[in-house]
């Protein structure tokens, strides 16, 4: 098939070069120049797992250009992938799509073929019915449904994993204004995906909830596990793994997304969630749920902090290690670490800080407030309390004897995730997030 491609940025170049190393014929357009030129050079702009490899594959089916009109009249099919920026009242702003839509709909105007627009980018519910679809009928004279297309084609895929979820989808969800477009856009996806996943074609209102939905259930699915955390915390012999992992095999829970530690971050499920809420409020309805769990993710922190506050002594220096808001990635948007470093020296404490590959994006946000360190046996130096956040495996892998001899006697060991479990350790007052203390020992008691 013919596709064009607008918004080369994380998720629309891996979206083309999928479609071109499967032997589609993909013009790409983005309004960055520098994304333009490297891809234009054949050179890989976006750093993501397995994204030079495909583009190795992709170059012969992929070419750009900045002219809309060149890719509307070339393909059959537009994808759009430009960003959506959250508002302060939680809302997404179509603000850039709109900017693409104003180019596209002049062009639609003078093209005698059915096209489809097939919007991809995480919009407001609402958006196509009450936004997209006036704007494209008044401009091009035409009318959505029979003279061009409209499609809802929202991915489900996580930022490290982008090619692999994309090829190997649960399901892919077509929202569309009539069955001829969705035909088209499940023909597409049929001769792109590696599996047989569910195609499931529906209103395009029904897609956009859909799409926010999904993702605020499984931020829900994290925050049951974060409140179980804290329970068990307070329960001697209690231990939040052993309950999850158990949970899980229930098939009507399933064990993904189910795993308590230090919450949610990124650039997607915070701001979802906020955005499931400002479209429930204006539906006149309200998600109860999702404040609560936004309100539990927004405790994990807060717990963190407490026990530091009750364990560690003000003049003693924090060491946070990792920083970015899951490990494979240097985002720091909505990190919990990036909180609790806030936090801590809001509250007056020493913080020094190491992450493999988020400290220079740590940097801009945090400023000269804490140390920055590239080395953790440094970063833990001296430290009276380290707290293991971002669970990069690298952490799994030190050598915790050695940082027993470089940390006070008796630093509080605060690990996140638990991922020290079982390792041999210094000598260290040891607290897995979520497990219950059994043996209360005097002047130690969180030893164990
Ligand atoms: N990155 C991800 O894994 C996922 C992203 N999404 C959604 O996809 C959308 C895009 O996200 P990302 O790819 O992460 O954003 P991004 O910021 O990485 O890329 C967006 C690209 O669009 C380009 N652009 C903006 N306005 C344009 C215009 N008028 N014409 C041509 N190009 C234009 C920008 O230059 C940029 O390269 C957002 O709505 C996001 O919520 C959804 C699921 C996953
Ligand atoms: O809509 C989007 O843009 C995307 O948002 C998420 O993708 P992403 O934010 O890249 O990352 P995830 O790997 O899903 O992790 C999100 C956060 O959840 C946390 N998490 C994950 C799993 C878990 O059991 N517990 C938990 O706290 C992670 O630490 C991380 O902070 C979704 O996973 C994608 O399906 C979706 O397409």
């Amino acid at each position: 098939m013919n596709i064009s491609v607008i918004g080369l940025g994380k998720l629309g170049l891996c979206t083309a070069a999928c479609f071109a190393a499967r032997g589609h014929r993909v013009i790409g357009l983005d309004k960055n120049k520098y994304i333009v030129d490297k891809l234009q050079a054949k050179q890989c702009p976006i750093d993501e797992n397995d994204l030079k490899q495909l583009l190795d594959k992709a170059w012969q089916n992929l070419t750009t250009t900045t002219d809309t009109e060149n890719a509307i009249f070339n393909s059959e099919i537009t994808l759009i992938i430009v960003p959506t920026p959250s508002g302060p009242d939680g809302r997404f702003s179509n603000k850039y799509i709109e900017d693409v839509l104003y180019a596209i709909a002049p062009v639609l105007k003078k093209k005698n073929e059915f096209h489809v627009v097939d919007v991809v980018s995480t919009v407001m519910p609402g958006s196509c019915d009450k936004c997209f679809k006036p704007l494209l009928e008044n401009i091009s004279g035409k009318v959505c449904g029979r003279d061009f297309g409209l499609v809802y084609n929202p991915e489900f895929v996580a930022l490290g994993s982008v090619i692999k979820d994309f090829l190997d989808p649960d399901m892919v969800l077509i929202g569309t204004s009539d069955e001829h477009s969705s035909a088209l856009v499940r023909d597409l996806y049929v001769t792109t995906c590696n599996n047989s996943p569910h195609i499931v074609i529906m209103s395009l209102i029904n897609a956009e909830i859909t799409k926010l939905s999904l993702n605020c259930f499984v931020t829900m699915k994290i925050s049951f596990a974060n409140e179980l955390a804290s329970i068990c915390e307070k329960v001697p012999g209690a231990d939040i793994d052993v309950i999850t992992d158990t949970l899980g095999l229930d098939t009507r829970i399933g064990k993904k997304y189910l795993r308590g530690g230090l919450g949610f971050g990124g650039p997607c499920f915070p701001r979802d969630n906020m955005a499931f809420q400002a479209f429930a409020k204006e539906a006149g309805s309200e998600a109860r749920l999702g404040a609560q769990v936004v309100a539990i993710n927004n405790s994990v922190v807060e717990r963190l902090f407490n026990i530091i506050v009750k364990k560690t002594n003000k003049n003693q220096r924090i060491a946070l290690l990792g920083l970015s808001y899951k490990p494979g990635t240097h985002i720091v948007e909505e990190s919990q670490s990036i909180r609790l470093a806030k936090r801590l020296v809001n509250a007056g404490y020493l913080v020094a800080v190491h992450d493999p590959e988020a400290l220079s994006n740590a940097r801009d946000v945090l400023g000269e407030v804490v140390t920055y360190h590239d080395d953790p046996y440094l970063c833990v130096q001296g430290a009276g309390a380290i707290v293991l956040l971002t669970n990069w495996m690298i952490y799994k892998h030190l050598d915790w004897r050695r940082i027993g001899n470089l940390t006070r006697d008796g630093a509080l060991l605060l690990d996140s995730w638990r991922v020290l479990k079982g390792v041999k350790l210094g000598n260290f007052r040891y607290i897995g997030l979520g497990v219950g203390l059994d043996r209360i020992t005097e002047g130690n008691p969180y030893e164990q």
